[in-house]
């Protein structure tokens, strides 16, 4: 600047400081803005005269009213300090809305004497904006993908996981709603483990699977000699569940003349063993499941209203896997890893094709329809990579439907999915999506092992008596797999 003047200088000052992008004013020493540059008045919607000549208050910025409120020996913290740095406040704009600024700010003496305060701010609400996105991301990111077992990144599964911990903590009776395969039972055990009654038992029901004198009998015992075939006195499972939790699966399948004595056994906590009237008292919380609506049973008079209200004083709904897509990747690379590990098969992943049917697939039959096609997938495959034609046509075939729905959205995927959330049978295709996976890799694996149920155990990562077991679920006859 040699050959300008000091004065010629200062006739520039106003202009020097408009082309600026940060925001400036200068205040007098008791507080009065003498001086604003144009990015100031951008920044915070005013007009110049609105600010000149007022309290630089008029800014209510958070830190200065902090620390006025805080106390000092002058009336602004900056004539104490002298100055500040890239310090982070809130300011007002006229019209309402806040700015986050950083603002460095310098106390103006001539000698001893102070003759003002300059500021300059930089509007920084963007930055703090995406510095929030990257927070919230990171969050997701660094967000536990299991739960007690429970694989889930997605937001509904974290909610879930969230739920489900707080359910744990307290002593109410848990319901846990949602469709077959969606993780009802391993929720259930998450509560018990979590929850205060975890060195107490854990007693499990499925009260499908009984006829009314059965599941009264698993229920509450009973006598000897209380009906034919009654040798010995039997504990029933509500006894054994004595100060832990009792998980009573497929509550929605308990006819009505059970519901009368289940509700009397929650509101009392005592009962009689069948055949028996001396009263047993047991104190177990309950935890039950279903995946049938029993808010419409209720109305159609199938569900004791009175039970329902007993059993759902926390109502947790488990997402169907097709809500919550985002999640198949993360457990397909989960179920690899776990049969990896079981069986001889190593497999590194799913191609992207492969992976784009799973995806896309609606998978009526949630998480357990997905780890049967994988282990379908396990023995059927003998590459590193499992491929489309390794997959159980359930899966394959209906790529062009599933995304159909996928386009029409989750509200309107259709009949078999409003039945399999709240009907009480299962529509054909629920079953047929999930059955014939699991029936297919145990036939494969038999034949692979040439009949050997301990090695076809060792191929599909089970164990020899869950290899009777499905044989027998699935009415598997070995001379059959073996002659075909
Ligand atoms: N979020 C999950 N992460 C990992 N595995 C899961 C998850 N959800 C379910 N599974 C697995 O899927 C299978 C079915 O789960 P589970 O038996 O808990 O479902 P459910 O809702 O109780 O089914 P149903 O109503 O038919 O009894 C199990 O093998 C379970 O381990």
């Amino acid at each position: 600047m040699r050959g300008m003047s000091e004065h010629e200088l200062n006739k520039f000052v106003g202009k020097i400081l408009n082309t600026m992008n940060d925001g400036f004013f200068l205040v007098s020493p008791d507080g009065r803005i003498a001086m604003v540059n144009d990015a100031l008045c951008r920044l915070l919607g005013y007009e110049r005269d609105d600010l000149l000549g007022k309290p630089c208050t008029v800014l209510k910025c958070d830190v200065c009213a902090k620390s006025r409120a805080e106390g000092g020996e002058h009336w602004c913290r900056l004539f104490d300090a002298t100055e500040e740095t890239r310090k982070q406040c809130c300011l007002v704009r006229k019209d309402g809305g806040l700015v986050k600024v950083l603002k460095n700010a310098s106390v103006l003496r001539d000698g001893e004497r102070i003759v003002g305060g300059v500021e300059t701010i930089t509007d920084v609400t963007e930055l703090c904006k995406r510095e929030e996105t990257i927070q919230d991301l990171k969050r997701i990111l660094d967000a536990d993908d299991t739960f007690m077992g429970m694989v889930g990144r997605s937001a509904a599964m974290q909610r879930t996981f969230t739920l489900l911990d707080k359910a744990a903590q307290s002593d109410a009776p848990v319901l846990l709603l949602g469709e077959s395969g969606t993780g009802k039972e391993l929720a259930a055990r998450a509560i018990h483990e979590l929850g205060p009654r975890k060195e107490g038992p854990f007693i499990q029901l499925n009260c499908a699977a009984l006829n009314e004198s059965l599941l009264e009998s698993e229920l509450f015992g009973h006598a000897k000699g209380a009906f034919t075939g009654a040798y010995r006195h039997r504990q029933g499972r509500f006894e054994a569940a004595d100060n832990g939790d009792f998980f009573l699966d497929e509550v929605g399948d308990v006819p009505l003349p059970t519901q009368v004595k289940l509700l009397r056994v929650l509101e009392t906590k005592s009962f009689e063993r069948v055949g028996d009237h001396k009263p047993i008292t047991a104190d177990a919380r309950i935890i039950s499941a279903t995946n049938r609506n029993l808010e419409d049973m209720v109305r159609r008079g199938e569900f004791r209203e009175d039970l329902y209200f007993r059993i759902a004083v926390i109502p947790i709904r488990l997402p169907p896997l097709r809500e919550r897509r985002e999640d198949i990747p993360l457990l397909t690379e989960a179920f690899i890893r776990k049969l990896n590990d079981k069986s001889s098969q190593k497999v590194a992943g799913l191609s992207p094709e492969a992976m784009q049917l799973f995806v896309s697939h609606d998978w009526p039959g949630n998480v357990r329809e997905l780890k049967s096609a994988l282990e379908y997938a396990f023995v059927v495959a003998d590459h590193e990579i499992i491929r489309p034609e390794h997959l159980p046509p359930a899966v394959s075939r209906e790529n062009v439907c599933a995304t159909r729905a996928v386009e029409r959205g989750p509200d309107t995927l259709g009949p078999q999915h409003a039945a399999a959330s709240g009907g009480r049978h299962e529509p054909l295709e629920v079953v047929q999506g999930e059955e014939p996976a699991e029936k297919a890799a145990l036939v494969e694996a038999l034949r692979k092992a040439g009949g050997n149920k301990s090695e076809t155990a060792r191929i599909l990562g089970i164990n020899r008596v869950t290899v009777m077991n499905r044989m027998r679920k699935y009415g598997v006859e070995m001379k059959k797999v073996l002659s075909s």
